[in-house]
């Protein structure tokens, strides 16, 4: 079967048509329920002008009989498709869940505005539709013609009333549509900017509470709750006055069309039985239209739900999982590497040039905003906006995947971020915890015997962000993670900000054992300790290599420099010296 253009535009909507059997299974049931939905208005026929006029209750018994069975028909239809539908749903959310993770955490990364928080609500909200009570409207919808193609047949007037009623529900839903999209729109968006804020500040509180700033935030916050509740309000009175309007035709239409069925029996036209069944035949024909009606606003946010997935899945489509790689040695080189930021003119990092064999301990230095982090970021292949090449192992980072590449890369960033779970879930990176590796990653960083000294040693629970846990302790936690499964390429962001002697030479002592097992160490710092176990030192000053090369040839170079510059202007402060 050709797939229809709209099923060919994007990702999402070719995994919907992945589901046109189940649909389609739905569809059939709808259409035995929607026929059978006859059944009252032949069995009140037959009743009123067969049962009533023959006075035969065999008949009675036979009607009523064969009524009751198609009933029960009818209950199994409806049952079976609600069941199909939310089967579907659990495996439209197993199929697209992990894809939506995966795009919204890039998204995440990427900063591209795209909201990943709100990726899972529309995937819920997708999902809810397309197996909730709002589908059932557009499946039994075309049955509305054919009820009022009967009521034509029971009498022409009768058809032309339920045309008319049909168009005021329709003209009622367009006008419903045209009213509250923009503002229910505008509405989950200030929703979501408010629930977003709060979020941001109470991770913060403690520094609110400290510098009793909670009230100006309170000022914040209370703007942001005011628009969110005024759209809401707009949006919510609009679909409130077109419920009231809806609700005024439904009972019109259920008594005139009674009036309409009266008088056409008192003029002779149509008998007692035919006036009572196109009465329940209306009342049916419009009911999906009703229906509509009061799903149009779940129907909206579903659409435009679709609408962010699609862009969302667009914007980072899945990453090829063919391409695995023999596991890379740590070399690496970077060529006319520029790393820039929206709205940011100058580029933080200026055509940076240099190539570090696998095994060597790198040093970054740099003064604060000389781009050493972002430097650190685009190592790792995680800084979204660069250009020129950024090479392990002579391939582009950017080109290996993820997944595959995570275990040979170990990465401190400057804020250290734990997650909820045990101390050796997240030194073993949630993966799979091998314990040998956990006590060996442990063991280099000196953290062992620390952690045996917790109640539940390596199982303790950390608490969210690691909240149980000194500003030391999670730095060192986080130096294991890195180090977890010997990669060949780690990265470590001022690794020493939160640490004591200690933990210092445990850090140098970690870099030491890394080096000796022939990996790759950057190691950003502000410290002289990162000198000592260096090889090679990378200075940058505003974006730009202004130092490259052996420790000790830039060491030697820079002691020189400073002391030409010593007795050109007297006494000034040493530069780095290795320990
Ligand atoms: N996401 C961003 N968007 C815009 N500019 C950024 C972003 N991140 C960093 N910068 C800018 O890039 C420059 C370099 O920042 P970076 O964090 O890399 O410096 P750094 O050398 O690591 O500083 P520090 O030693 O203080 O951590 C700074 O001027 C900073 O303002």
């Amino acid at each position: 079967m050709k797939t229809p253009t709209f099923f060919q535009r994007s990702e999402l909507a070719a995994t919907l048509w992945s589901f046109r059997r189940e649909f389609a299974i739905v569809g059939l049931f709808s259409a035995v329920a929607n026929l059978l939905m006859l059944t009252p208005t032949i069995y009140m026929l037959q009743v009123y002008d067969r049962v009533l006029v023959s006075h035969s209750e065999l008949t009675l018994l036979a009607v009523s009989l064969i009524c009751l069975f198609l009933f029960a028909v009818m209950a199994m239809s409806e049952w079976t498709r609600s069941r199909l539908l939310v089967r579907t749903g659990v495996r439209l959310d197993e199929q697209l869940g992990t894809r939506v993770f995966n795009a919204s955490f890039e998204a995440y990364l990427d900063s591209s505005g795209l909201s990943p928080q709100r990726a899972f609500n529309d995937l819920l909200q997708v999902r809810q539709f397309l197996t909730g009570q709002g589908i059932f409207a557009f499946f039994d919808a075309p049955w509305t013609p054919i009820y009022i193609a009967v009521s034509f047949a029971l009498h022409p007037l009768l058809g032309i009333l339920a045309i008319v009623f049909a168009i005021v529900q329709v003209g009622l839903a367009w006008f419903g549509h045209r009213h509250t999209v923009a503002p229910s729109e505008e509405a989950v968006k200030a929703n979501l900017e408010v629930n977003l804020f709060l979020q941001g500040k109470l991770r913060n509180s403690e520094t609110l509470e400290a510098m009793g700033m909670v009230r100006n935030l309170q000022q914040r916050w209370r703007e942001r709750h005011v628009r969110a509740l005024a759209r809401q309000t707009q949006s919510q009175a609009v679909s409130n006055r077109v419920t009231a309007w809806s609700k005024f035709v439904r009972y019109s239409q259920q008594s005139l069309s009674l009036g309409a069925g009266a008088l056409l029996v008192i003029d002779g036209q149509l008998s007692p039985g035919a006036m009572i069944a196109a009465n329940v035949l209306m009342n049916r024909a419009l009911a999906p239209i009703d229906m509509m009606v009061s799903s149009w606003r779940s129907f909206i946010g579903a659409r435009a739900a679709f609408e962010r997935l699609e862009k969302l899945l667009g914007t980072f489509p899945e990453r090829d999982p063919a391409l695995t790689r023999v596991a890379p040695t740590g070399e690496i080189t970077l060529r006319g590497v520029e790393a820039t930021a929206p709205r940011r003119e100058a580029p933080i990092l200026k055509k940076i040039n240099f190539a570090i064999p696998a095994g060597t301990v790198v040093a970054v230095l740099g003064p604060s905003g000389s781009g050493k982090s972002t430097l650190a970021r685009t190592l790792v292949g995680i800084w979204p906006d660069v250009s020129g090449e950024v090479l392990l192992d002579g391939s582009p980072i950017e080109g290996w995947n993820r997944l595959e590449l995570g275990p040979h890369l170990g990465y401190l960033p400057q804020d250290v971020e734990l997650f909820d779970g045990t101390i050796a879930e997240n030194i073993a990176r949630f993966s799979e915890i091998d314990s040998e590796k956990v006590i060996t990653a442990a063991r280099i960083t000196g953290l062992h015997e620390s952690i045996l000294r917790f109640p539940k040693g390596y199982d303790t629970p950390i608490g969210e962000a690691g909240s149980v846990l000194s500003g030391g302790q999670r730095q060192r936690i986080a130096l294991a993670r890195a180090v977890y499964g010997d990669p060949a390429l780690v990265v470590l962001d001022e690794p020493n900000a939160n640490l004591d002697d200690a933990g210092e030479a445990a850090l140098m002592n970690a870099v030491a054992q890394l080096k000796a097992k022939g990996k790759t160490v950057f190691i950003v710092s502000h410290r002289p300790g990162a000198l000592a176990v260096a090889d090679w030192i990378l200075a940058l000053n505003n974006g730009e290599v202004v130092a490259n090369g052996p420790r000790d040839l830039v060491t030697q170079f820079a002691r020189r420099q400073h002391m030409a510059a010593q007795s050109d202007t007297g006494s000034g402060p040493l530069p780095p010296q290795p320990a």
